[in-house]
């Protein structure tokens, strides 16, 4: 991956300063079956999910012996992280933190303070801009900073590392698992198949409002999360199309649709394009889950389990390709993203790999970026006042 050594190297010179620790903050999920429901009611508090669809996703977890696969994801990322760290002598201490489960966020962050780190790099499993995959981390951060503050512990800075959907060391490997999903098709119907590159659905109202206000669409087009998410996919099905030499058919679907029926969420679902994918004769489909960085249980469930399951009922031959997981060329580029986000605060102007049509995304989240329903203080944007703003959360 020339690009991204040379990258390296270029603001490498000042290494990590002026960052003393790096946190990967993501989702959390349960660890056993006690942990399903209240870890449901972690996430949904608050935000109107029917109670027949609570039921549902909790299934999906039983089914699973009530065990989500993100934290045993996470583990596997933090020792790749910590492996390509120590092999390009970086000396940054790496922590773990969730929004809905222990290890939880709060709790690492106070780790962090009385660890002595008071300027900290954060990394969320989320790679794309949308209220749910950006400014519901950062409102987390700020209600943890207020934590934090309201017991008199110093209060560190926290920088969000950039979303990273366009960076190589995360599209490479999904080209790569492409590539293998498609070689393992029948020879009968490999040149013929489509790919199907899936993300989590969310309200077209939150799609379209997505990313900073100037990104913002009107009418569903759906603001810089679809944007972000064909630019992926447009570089993936052309980097296959150069490999192979065929130009595989591609649409970008949803999958995991939560919420009341009647508020619209992106579509088509993905059992819906397999069905209708069927119905015109199309003789094998790759499902390429883009909007995922790790196997979350969206893949397993949705996409391995009931997508699956569809299409052996429709006799059309499926395939799903790798995420990109613990991927060293991901830990590589989190390492990039570091260095290019130190060398940027500290004046500097690095170069910021990006593939596709769309720039690298900003450092810092502009007023207005993914606004949420009911405005809540969020850290790590422009619009961030301190953590005096934010009311401490009730214990
Ligand atoms: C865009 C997006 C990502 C991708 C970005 C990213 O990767 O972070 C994501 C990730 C995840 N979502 C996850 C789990 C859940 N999401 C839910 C609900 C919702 N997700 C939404 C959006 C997203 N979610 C939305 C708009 C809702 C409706 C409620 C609301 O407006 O907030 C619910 C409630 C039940 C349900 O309604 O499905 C659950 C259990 C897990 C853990 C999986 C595991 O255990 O492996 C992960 C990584
Ligand atoms: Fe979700």
């Amino acid at each position: 991956m020339p690009e991204q050594r040379e990258a390296s190297l270029s603001h490498s010179a000042g290494g990590i300063d002026p960052y003393d620790a790096l946190l990967l903050l993501s989702f959390g999920g349960p660890e056993g079956p006690d942990d399903v429901v209240p870890f449901l009611e972690n996430v949904t508090r608050g935000r109107g999910i029917p109670r027949e669809r609570l039921k549902e996703v909790g299934r999906h977890y039983f089914l699973f012996g009530g065990v989500s696969p993100i934290n045993a994801q996470n583990r596997e990322l933090l020792d790749a992280l910590r492996k390509d760290f120590a092999e390009h002598g970086l000396d940054l201490p790496v922590y773990w933190g969730n929004r809905n489960w222990a290890p939880y966020l709060t709790d690492t962050l106070r780790t962090m303070v009385n660890d002595g780190h008071r300027r900290i790099a954060v990394l969320a499993t989320s790679a794309y801009a949308s209220y749910s995959g950006c400014r519901q981390y950062r409102e987390n951060l700020a209600d943890a900073l207020a934590v934090l503050h309201a017991e008199g512990l110093p209060v560190p800075r926290v920088d969000k590392l950039r979303h990273y959907f366009n960076h190589p060391g995360f599209i490479r490997p999904m080209i790569d698992g492409v590539l293998a999903s498609l070689a393992g098709l029948p020879e009968d119907v490999r040149a013929d198949a489509h790919i199907a590159f899936t993300t989590h659905s969310i309200p077209t109202a939150a799609a379209d409002t997505s990313g900073a206000p100037a990104d913002h669409t009107q009418d569903g087009e759906g603001g810089a999360y679809v944007a972000q998410h064909l630019d992926v996919a447009r570089v993936i099905a052309d980097a296959v199309h150069a490999e192979t030499g065929v130009a595989h058919p591609w649409r970008l679907v949803y999958q995991s649709r939560s919420g009341a029926p009647h508020i619209p969420w992106l579509e088509p679902d993905i059992c819906d394009h397999l069905e209708e994918a069927h119905g015109a004769g199309v003789p094998a489909v790759v499902m390429a889950p883009i909007g995922f960085v790790s196997d979350h249980m969206e893949v397993k469930y949705d996409l391995d389990t009931e997508a699956t399951a569809k299409a052996a009922e429709l006799g059309l031959p499926v395939a799903r390709s790798a995420t990109v997981g613990a991927d060293p060329r991901f830990a590589a580029a989190v390492r990039d993203l570091l260095l290019e986000r130190a060398a940027t605060e500290r004046g500097r102007s690095p170069e910021r790999c990006a593939l596709g049509a769309l720039a690298a995304s900003h450092d810092l989240c502009p007023v207005g970026c993914c606004p949420a329903r009911a405005p809540r203080p969020a850290a790590a944007g422009a619009d961030w006042q301190g953590p005096a703003e934010a009311p401490a959360p009730a214990p």
